[in-house]
């Protein structure tokens, strides 16, 4: 299993926002020394830029050579555009890693050279603090060492799952990738709801916080079952069992409410691939 410090060249960032801001922060704690990475992008967030000047990480270098790895990570509207500026930039050994929603193998093949090693993967936010899932998939060009360096790279930000099947991507994409906004979402509805009934608004928020972070925190940490978790929850005949009946309504409850919500947003994300 390759380590970054295996990478035989630069790692060269290209739009270095919300997700290749928090991949590169990952990079660097995990020891990519910071002479060993480069980041193109004409506008980071002014976050990002400061932590770029305080560990000394080329921003829009103009030489350096290609290199071992090009990381995508602008927002797919705007790749045809990105890409035909930096293709020139790697060279046909480069192996270029994706994060971009929707924007296929196919899509990324013909921005590059013919038998380019290409991997296209999807991340997800909590990233940021290392707790990121990632699914990935590589093109039959990327050879085992080299899907090895995009493995350590993506494995810097959380977990990463591999598949083969491109189209379970998209699929992934509306669950870990587009997920944390469904459980944002969450907390924001749990607060809104509490204030609704009564409670000051200020302190609904504060029990919706605390309350989805420990509960996830808890699935994390026992390890137990989701299923499990919520009967331990669940007295007989009790207050849960009162909003469960109306949370798990076939018709109406989560169940066929995120099922709509995955399906449209893997839809999205096929109508972003171009
Ligand atoms: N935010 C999320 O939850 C997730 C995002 N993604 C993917 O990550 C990609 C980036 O998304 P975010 O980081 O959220 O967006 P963002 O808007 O925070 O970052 C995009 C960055 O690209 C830069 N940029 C724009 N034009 C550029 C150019 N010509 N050359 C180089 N850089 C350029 C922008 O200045 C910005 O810093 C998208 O493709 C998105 O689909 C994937 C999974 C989750
Ligand atoms: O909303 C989006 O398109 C991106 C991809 C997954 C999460 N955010």
């Amino acid at each position: 299993m390759a380590t970054l410090s295996d990478i035989p060249g630069r790692v060269m960032l290209v739009g270095a926002g919300k997700m290749g801001g928090a991949m590169l922060e990952g990079w660097l704690d995990l020891g990519l020394e910071p002479a060993k990475a480069a980041v193109i992008d004409p506008g980071p967030p002014p976050e990002v830029a400061s932590m770029l000047a305080a560990r000394g990480v080329a921003l829009n270098p103009l030489n350096g050579g290609p290199p071992a790895v090009m990381v995508l990570a602008v927002k797919p509207q705007v790749a045809p555009d990105v890409l035909a500026r930096v293709a020139p930039l790697a060279s046909p050994d480069t192996l270029i890693v994706s994060v971009m929603a929707g924007r296929t193998l196919g899509f990324l093949e013909a921005a590059f050279a013919p038998g380019q090693p290409v991997v296209r993967s999807i991340p997800n936010t909590p990233a940021a603090i290392g707790r990121g899932v990632t699914v990935a998939v590589a093109n039959a060009a990327v050879s085992e060492g080299q899907a090895s360096i995009a493995d350590a790279l993506l494995r810097a930000t959380g977990g990463v799952e591999w598949v083969e099947d491109e189209a379970l991507i998209d699929v992934a994409t509306a669950v870990s990738g587009s997920g944390p906004a469904y459980v944002f979402l969450l907390a924001e509805a749990l607060a809104a709801a509490g204030a609704q009934a009564g409670l000051p608004p200020d302190m609904a928020d504060r029990l919706a916080r605390a309350t989805v972070s420990g509960a996830g925190e808890l699935m994390r940490r026992s390890g137990i079952d989701p299923a499990q978790l919520r009967r331990n929850v669940t007295s007989p005949n009790g207050t849960t069992a009162a909003a469960l009946a109306v949370l798990m309504d076939e018709e109406r409850g989560f169940g066929p409410l995120l099922a709509d919500a995955v399906v449209a947003a893997a839809r999205r994300s096929r109508e972003l691939a171009g």
